[in-house]
């Protein structure tokens, strides 16, 4: 074998594995919750999945496979029944700053404002910075989302995609290694969301793409455009990881482009056929009915 033949092996990618330092390691991973009745109700079982630093990977599958599950497994609020999570080398006990997460509940304290609600985390995360250093920090994030000029209304007076754009910057604020979004933009319309990837892009250059960022979404088309790498579900129970889907897409993605080449048609398809099992209905045979 000739040198420059074994450089090309080396450099190709092997499909669901990653060549950066490893920042996220999920290692047979089972979670079962307690039944209503007697019994266990097993979420996902032996998830494997590791996801370099730097690198954005998105979760699809259908509603209610283990998304959200496997997002907390990684966050520390839920406790795998098997397996374990490692992340940036250390095994996953509990919540921590190193994982910045936005809920797609929002998660907001009611009774603090806009304004207070990100200051909050900053000054949690950030003891060590001046007043001024804070409240700078934290303007900028609300200027970044459009909310500065309703950064005294508490959470009760917003819309849905404000709550949302809240709990945004105040992820992004806190800066952590690890962004966890679980369906962060599903409350905003068309515009907002688009430009909300686009500021997620921005945040990830300028930490020179060292950020690991990891979305559940149901949007392919946002998947597609964000993504690294997209892991597809299997159907609950006991959900597991049916396929990974490598996004080779040259970046920096353009939207409006990108839709036009053949690797985005290709990936596409891929993954309508991964998660959609009928593309039309039978409807010979019915007939309109005034
Ligand atoms: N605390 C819990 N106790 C019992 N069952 C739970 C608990 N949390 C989740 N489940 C169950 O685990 C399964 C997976 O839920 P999960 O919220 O992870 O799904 P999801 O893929 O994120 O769904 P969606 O796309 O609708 O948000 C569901 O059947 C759900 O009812």
């Amino acid at each position: 074998m000739t040198p420059d033949k074994l450089v090309d092996i080396l450099n190709t990618p092997i499909p669901g594995k990653t060549r950066r330092p490893v920042s996220i390691d999920v290692k047979d991973v089972t979670i079962s919750f307690k039944a209503s009745g007697k019994g266990v109700f097993t979420a996902v079982k032996d998830i494997n999945l590791s996801i370099g630093k730097g690198e954005i990977v998105c979760i699809i599958g259908h509603s209610g496979c283990g998304k959200s599950t496997l997002m907390n497994a990684i966050s520390g609020m839920v406790k795998p029944s098997q397996g374990e999570v490692i992340v940036d080398g250390n095994r996953v006990t509990g919540p921590g700053p190193d994982r910045g997460i936005v809920f797609q509940n929002y998660s907001l304290l009611p009774w603090l404002t806009v304004y207070k609600n990100v200051y909050e985390a900053v000054d949690a995360v950030m003891p060590g910075k001046s007043a001024k250093e804070k409240a700078e920090l934290v303007a900028e994030n609300l200027k970044m989302v459009n909310l500065y000029q309703h950064k005294d209304k508490l959470p009760g007076q917003l819309s849905g995609g404000m709550k949302q754009r809240t709990a945004i910057a105040r992820a992004f604020a806190i800066n952590p290694s690890v962004l966890l979004l679980d369906e962060p933009f599903g409350a905003l319309d068309a515009l907002t969301k688009a430009s909300m990837h686009i500021e997620l892009l921005k945040l990830w250059n300028l930490d020179h793409r060292s950020k690991t960022i990891v979305m559940v979404t149901h949007d392919i088309e946002e998947a597609i455009f964000l993504s690294d790498r997209v892991v597809v579900m299997s159907d609950g129970p006991a959900a597991t990881i049916r396929e990974i889907v490598d996004i080779n897409l040259p970046r920096p993605r353009n939207k409006k482009d990108i839709v036009h080449l053949p690797e985005y048609m290709d990936v596409h398809d891929r993954l309508l056929n991964l998660l959609i099992k009928n593309f039309s209905i039978e409807d010979e045979g019915v007939e309109y009915q005034p």
